[in-house]
């Protein structure tokens, strides 16, 4: 079985903790392209096609994390974050838990702890998230904001080696694009190292089971593109929508019908691109909608935890596109902001939108 598989290779996890109860047979998913790792690392052009024409396209597809050892580091990585999750949020006080705060004054989901919708007690009713940043491992350390003392010591290396596989998965991504865009080497992919600072994050998110017979219907994660370069998910539990090819998109709306769901595959992440790639290609470059709903089926009584690692550009990154005879020219005579500005803009546009939706904030002020 390739769960069981995939789970030994990642260091013998409890299959029934990770895959609770399979997906569902009889729910619309949507079967994303796979993409191999090692075949993209190893230069192979007609995966580095494939991977162009996803991603000016529909823009999500599978990653392959077991044919390659960075992979197979990162999803051992990503399961060890699994783990982490589901013990340390509930060994931890809410208290303690909203002492993590996200960086003063702007919003920018990159560091702290949220949760919105708490019971009486306290314990979260609906969605908790740990953002915790690469400035503390990489690059420069923002003053102030230190990991708190119920991420024991112990646990950071796991955190350190998924940004740092991460980011070499990503770049290896970006490097296929930069050239399929006829950049020169290393347009994008210098802007996204490891150890210059950005905004690169890890992000731990639990949403929690709905009980049978429940009438509660949690918001879950509502549809947005995100504000990064690349999106590395991993997920074991059903939750995740994406639009079929041809919906029509009017901002963040799209028809019920159109949304489909994406079945988690054991050993692969569901990568996207953000909207800094979609800038930087005036858009040739697709960063796609997508949003989180209760799991399907079966598997709604059971948390869903799901992990991502995030890359976005270094923080004096011009936000603007690049010249190439690839990407379409567009007139703007607007002066582009850098990475860092742009970070907190985006952000604030999605607080405010939830606002306006009448959402629970997430929320830890
Ligand atoms: O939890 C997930 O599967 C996705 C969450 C997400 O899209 C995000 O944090 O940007
Ligand atoms: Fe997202």
């Amino acid at each position: 079985m390739k769960a069981a598989e995939a789970l030994r290779i990642a260091g013998n996890f409890n299959l029934h903790d990770f895959y609770p109860t399979p997906f569902p047979e009889d729910v619309p998913t949507i079967d994303l392209e796979k993409i191999s790792l090692s075949r993209v690392l190893n230069g192979d052009q007609i995966e580095a096609e494939r991977l162009f024409n996803i991603c000016t396209t529909i823009g999500f597809f599978y990653l392959d994390m077991l044919d390659h050892p960075t992979g197979r580091q990162l999803w051992q990585s990503a399961c060890n974050l699994h783990r982490f999750g589901q013990q340390r949020f509930s060994l931890t006080s809410i208290e303690q838990k909203l002492q993590y705060k996200p960086l003063e004054g702007v919003r920018v989901f990159d560091r702290g702890y949220l949760v919105r919708n708490a019971y009486q007690d306290g314990r979260p009713a609906d969605l908790e998230i740990l953002n915790v940043p690469q400035s503390e491992f990489f690059g420069t350390k923002i003053e102030g904001g230190e990991i708190p003392t119920w991420i024991p010591e112990e646990d950071h290396n796991i955190f350190k080696q998924a940004l740092s596989c991460g980011n070499t998965v990503a770049r290896a991504l970006l490097a296929v694009l930069e050239k399929q865009l006829q950049l020169s080497p290393g347009a994008i992919t210098n802007l996204h190292r490891l150890n210059d600072d950005s905004g690169d994050f890890i992000r731990i998110l639990r949403y929690s089971g709905v009980p049978d017979g429940s009438r509660e219907v949690p918001e879950g994660f509502p549809p947005h593109r995100d504000a990064m370069s690349v999106a590395i998910l991993f997920t074991w539990v059903g939750g995740l929508q994406i639009p079929v090819p041809d919906a029509q998109v009017e901002g963040f709306s799209v028809k019920d019908e159109d949304w489909r769901w994406v079945r988690p595959e054991p050993g692969y992440a569901i990568v996207n691109l953000g909207d800094a790639m979609a800038i930087f290609t005036n858009t040739l470059l697709k960063s796609s909608i997508h949003r989180v709903i209760k799991a399907p089926g079966r598997q709604r009584p059971h948390d869903r935890l799901s992990v991502i690692v995030a890359t976005r550009p270094e923080n004096n990154s011009l936000m603007k596109a690049f010249e190439s005879p690839m990407i379409p020219v567009c007139q703007s005579n607007e002066l582009p902001v850098t990475s860092l500005e742009w970070g907190h803009s985006v952000v604030s546009g999605i607080q405010r939108r939830a606002v306006a939706r009448g959402a629970r904030d997430l929320d830890n002020t």
